[in-house]
């Protein structure tokens, strides 16, 4: 005979109830990721080659935000980043700045190290995360781009090193382009993903502003075009590289 509980399972929708409270239990755990610096220094290529797997074929620049997401496994649970790919121009940022610093779980720092101003530039973007109240202790990464342009390099990776040690990060030196680095562009993320999973989860229905801000609103908020053009430099990266515990060497 058929077990009684058995059987209202059945008959009442039991079972449906009982998946649908185990498949919340197991919530996707959703961070959130800012990407800032100044415009130009590949902001958008870095978080398209690591979301869409691919260096874009044309930018313009971002306003205000423009929004990615990639699900990764980090050690076997599913964790979901969304990366906040910010404006660099203080004109397209103005409007949005409060929204990016809005539960911020972790910071990527990215200069064009063919650009020495970019790099002297982070510790104004270290500040605005400061003014906007972001704890001290929410993982952070350095990054270089545009590696690839070895005959360019401005900012030697000592200099580098040195500021990201004294700021207690890693530094990654890297390249949006070069289709060799492409594990490098997702060891940052990675790192970023292994450091976060040991934090508090955010789980998806907590998260207004992954809706709010996310499929609807980023779409509205995306890009015109200032009419910069795609770079048309190729080079193979011959200088650095990142491991995936956040480590950079030069080579
Ligand atoms: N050579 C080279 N060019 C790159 C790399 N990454 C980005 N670029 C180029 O740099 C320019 C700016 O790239 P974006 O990703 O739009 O820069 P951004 O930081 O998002 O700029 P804003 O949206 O204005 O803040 C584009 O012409 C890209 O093609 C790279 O790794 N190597």
């Amino acid at each position: 005979m058929e077990d009684k509980e058995e059987s209202m399972k059945k008959d009442d929708g039991g079972e449906d109830i009982l998946s649908s409270i185990e498949s919340s239990s197991k919530q996707t755990r959703i961070f959130k990721i800012i990407v800032i610096g100044d415009s130009n220094v590949g902001k958008t290529c870095l978080t398209f080659r690591f979301c869409g797997g691919k260096f874009p074929e044309k930018t313009e620049a971002t306003i205000g935000v423009d929004f990615r997401e990639k699900t990764v496994d980090v050690n076997g649970e599913t964790i979901k980043l969304q990366l906040w790919d910010t404006a660099g121009q203080e004109r397209f940022r103005k409007s949005m700045v409060q929204h990016y610093y809005r539960n911020v779980h972790a910071v990527v720092f990215v200069y064009d190290m063919t650009k020495m101003n970019t790099f002297e530039g982070m510790p104004t973007w270290i500040e605005e995360c400061e003014r906007h109240s972001l704890s001290p202790d929410i993982p952070r990464i350095l990054v270089g781009n545009k590696c690839d342009m070895n005959q360019k390099i401005s900012v030697a990776t000592s200099l580098a090193q040195k500021f990201a040690d004294a700021n207690q990060m890693p530094l990654f030196e890297t390249s949006a382009k070069d289709d060799n680095e492409v594990d490098n562009v997702s060891a940052i993320f990675m790192t970023l993903a292994h450091k976060l999973k040991s934090q508090k989860p955010m789980m998806s229905n907590d998260y207004p502003v992954l809706h709010k801000y996310g499929s609807k609103e980023m779409k509205r908020a995306k890009v015109i075009s200032i009419g910069r053009e795609p770079s048309s430099r190729s080079a193979v990266c011959s200088r650095s590289t990142a491991t995936s515990d956040g480590t950079s060497c030069s080579c």
